[in-house]
């Protein structure tokens, strides 16, 4: 597998196979917001987009990063989303990197978003379609944020199959910038947790893809095959198959 690790200013054309990393905090919250039930999560392009998409379902839960702002029903907080009921609910989530990066790469054929907490289960779905070349976009900090670089490095050892030690990738992204801005209370809408929670390893057992619906990029939980065939894991709970087709 031929793995390249772009920001997103460097990505120049549509990657066939993109896995787009922000582990502070943008697909940890995704994450979490599948597992407290949201149906799928709507990428907006800008603030603006995410409010008119508030304003025209007005039982979307909007989410932004930073501070709280009008209109908006929440943060890019894991630590707050944890506590969240979004049973059935559709998420419009809009932030400085990670949504960022996955619009970028919208005209991929397979978009992945991924952070520690899905990276096994992002590492199985890539081994399943045995891509012959993978794009992972660093999101954070001009594609040079720690804890997605190494995050990004992590799941490219473990889909090429590596018996690969996750604890020096889980220390560089502990380190990160990223990491002592949220724990200092420099960056806002954070929870005391939020760190803590980007750090967990597998926490779930669902891979998240992005595709085109109807013009917006809707993020969904997905199966991913288990470890000795194709057949869709059982303990994978809710989500789709994943995806296969081209555009
Ligand atoms: O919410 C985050 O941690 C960041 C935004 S900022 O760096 O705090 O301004 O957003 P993300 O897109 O999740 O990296
Ligand atoms: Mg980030």
């Amino acid at each position: 597998m031929d793995t390249r690790f772009l920001g997103i200013a460097e990505l120049v054309e549509a990657p066939s196979v993109a896995v787009v990393v922000d582990v502070m905090r943008a697909f940890t919250v995704a994450a979490w917001a599948f597992a407290q039930g949201a149906e799928k999560i709507v990428l907006a392009e800008s603030l603006d987009e995410a409010l008119a998409l508030k304003a025209r379902h007005p039982d979307w839960v909007a989410l932004k990063d930073g501070p709280p702002a009008p209109g908006f029903d929440t943060v890019n907080s894991p630590g707050l989303l944890r506590s969240t009921d979004l049973g059935g609910r559709t998420v419009v989530q809009k932030t400085t990197a990670g949504t960022v990066g996955a619009l970028a790469v919208k005209e991929a054929s397979l978009v992945l978003c991924a952070g520690f907490v899905v990276a096994e289960a992002t590492a199985r779905l890539l081994r399943a379609r045995k891509s012959d070349s993978v794009t992972f976009v660093v999101t954070g900090e001009d594609g040079q944020a720690a804890e997605d670089l190494a995050c990004a490095q992590y799941i490219a050892a473990r889909a090429t199959g590596a018996g690969t030690d996750a604890a020096e990738f889980l220390r560089r992204a502990a380190e990160s910038r990223a990491a002592a801005e949220l724990a200092d209370g420099i960056r806002q809408g954070v929870h005391p947790d939020d760190v803590a929670l980007c750090l967990e390893l597998d926490r779930f057992p669902f891979a998240m893809a992005a595709t085109l619906e109807s013009s917006l990029m809707v993020l969904r939980p997905c199966t991913v095959p288990s470890l000795t065939d194709d057949a869709p894991d059982p303990s994978a709970g809710e989500g789709r198959p994943i995806p296969t087709g081209s555009r």
